[in-house]
């Protein structure tokens, strides 16, 4: 049986298909579900919520509006969603996202790797895991940080490869020159393997 990873990064590329365009931002996708321990082909996985660059008003990201769509759902406000996350035995909370977390927002918000540590206050399980299709580019805030902050919270994380050129098509549609940073972005990697 296929993994199930590349069909929820292709559902959180139709979701960030949905971010109006913008040249402040990236357009992502975010997805959260549970999933059976022991359940690789997530055949008993649950789908909790989805969200995308904007979807909720103001300067809101894919994994912010996962988490506050979810968080109204039952009735508390975002910086809450930590106590209204399910946390049943024998399974996981994971989320899936078109790019990296980011770990700083130029805009001096709350970053989404942050948010995505946060569920885990209270001793609570929060998110487990995080799945995403691209590394954040240098665009905005240079060397990304997201990883390193979910590390350090004790959250997993693994890129889904595959998609890169899609994603990152989509993320910078509203950029000045998107052709131009697809190319640096998939560039940027191969600038990384060459320098060992
Ligand atoms: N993971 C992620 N999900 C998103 O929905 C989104 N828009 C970004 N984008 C990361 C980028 O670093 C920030 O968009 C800029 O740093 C500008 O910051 P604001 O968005 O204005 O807070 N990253
Ligand atoms: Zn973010």
């Amino acid at each position: 049986n296929p993994s199930p990873h590349s069909a929820y990064i292709q559902k959180c590329i139709s979701l960030a298909e949905q971010s109006p365009p913008r040249p402040t931002n990236f357009r992502v996708g975010a997805l959260l579900l549970s999933r059976k321990d022991d359940d690789p082909t997530g055949s008993n996985d649950q789908i909790l919520s989805t969200g995308y660059t904007m979807e909720l008003a103001g300067n809101t990201h894919a994994e912010q509006c996962c988490f506050a769509n979810f968080a109204a759902v039952h009735n508390v406000p975002e910086d809450q969603v930590a106590s209204v996350l399910p946390a049943e035995p024998g399974r996981k909370l994971i989320m899936y996202v078109t790019m990296e977390p980011c770990g700083k927002r130029l805009s001096g918000n709350a970053p989404c790797a942050q948010r995505i540590a946060r569920t885990r206050e209270g001793g609570r399980p929060g998110i487990h895991k995080v799945y995403f299709g691209v590394k954040e580019p240098e665009t905005f805030v240079g060397e990304s940080e997201g990883c390193r902050m979910l590390s350090e919270a004790g959250i997993e994380w693994a890129h889904v490869s595959g998609f890169e050129r899609e994603i990152l098509t989509v993320a910078v549609a509203g950029h000045e020159d998107p052709e131009a940073e697809v190319r640096v972005a998939l560039g940027e990697k191969e600038k990384e393997t060459n320098v060992d």
